[in-house]
């Protein structure tokens, strides 16, 4: 992350918040077909289009809108790595909601199921990651603001999740999976031979987001909580070819319970 580009993120906070009189603690980036976990609150909205600074979301159920009020701030739109933005720009929603003033972070994806006891409608709290992208949102220069430096050059990764919010989440919903994340660049999905290698290695679910914004955020201080939708039984696992349509359409049809769930650590997460 360049200096130059996280001042100008939070330059851009600081009108947002000054313009809407809203510094909320808590923040959340929504998952492909998550979008309308949004409209359970009721929030000031501000197309990324207005915030200039950010890039344009270029995937299917990636709204690209910010919403926000006293107490949340919500990114309905994440960028990947696979749509061709830099590292920076992939953890620009996490330096903008940490510019906000949040200080919590609920990170929300749709994810394939590698765990055979996973599916499809399964939701998953992330425990942890393993991060196969290729690169780390803070290799370069160590940011700093006004001369001090944002965060630890060689920050501590045993604990990005958040063991209180996973204990909630099992408290709120009886039926949650739990396990490790792996993230992958994409776009194309994985093979058979992939899936394998990645069970092996201790995986529970694939995608191709999250783990960046969660380093950053853990980077900046700022409390994680994860969660995944298993959208499809990861690939060679489940009879059907892999669509994003369906990603998104499943991510639609679960988003209920989710909402539910979400609204519940929210309140907690609030209040804590
Ligand atoms: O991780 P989110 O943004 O939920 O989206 C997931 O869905 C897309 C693939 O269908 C990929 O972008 C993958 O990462
Ligand atoms: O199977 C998948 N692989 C990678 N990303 C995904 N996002 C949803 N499902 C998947």
């Amino acid at each position: 992350m360049k200096s130059e580009f996280i001042a100008d993120v939070y330059h851009a906070a600081a009108e947002i918040s000054k313009t809407t009189g809203y510094r909320p603690k808590l923040g959340m980036i929504l998952g492909s077909g998550l979008s309308s976990l949004a409209e359970s609150y009721e929030c000031t909205k501000v197309p990324y289009g207005d915030i200039p600074v950010l890039p344009k979301p270029t995937v299917e159920g990636h709204r690209g809108e910010l919403y926000i009020n006293e107490d949340i701030a919500i990114c309905s739109g994440r960028f990947h790595y696979y749509e061709g933005h830099s590292p920076d720009n992939v953890v620009s929603t996490v330096a903008l909601l940490k510019g906000l003033g949040c200080e919590r972070l609920i990170v929300t994806n749709a994810a394939g199921g590698i765990n055979t006891g996973f599916s499809p409608g399964d939701i998953m709290i992330i425990e942890d990651h393993i991060n196969h992208l290729g690169f780390n949102p803070l290799m370069g220069p160590n940011p700093q603001i006004d001369g001090t430096d944002l965060g630890a050059r060689f920050p501590d990764m045993s604990r990005v999740y958040s063991p209180a919010f996973a204990a909630k989440a099992q408290e709120l919903d009886g039926d949650l999976k739990q396990g490790v994340y792996i993230a992958v660049t994409g776009p194309s999905y994985e093979t058979p031979a992939e899936i394998r290698a990645f069970s092996a290695m201790g995986a529970d679910a694939v995608g191709m987001s999250t783990v960046p914004e969660a380093i950053f955020a853990r980077y900046l201080g700022m409390e994680v909580g994860g969660l995944s939708l298993i959208t499809n039984f990861a690939a060679g696992l489940g009879h059907e070819e892999l669509h994003h349509d369906e990603v998104v359409e499943i991510g639609r049809k679960a988003a209920d319970r989710m909402k539910k769930l979400v609204a519940g650590l929210v309140d907690w997460w609030l209040k804590e």
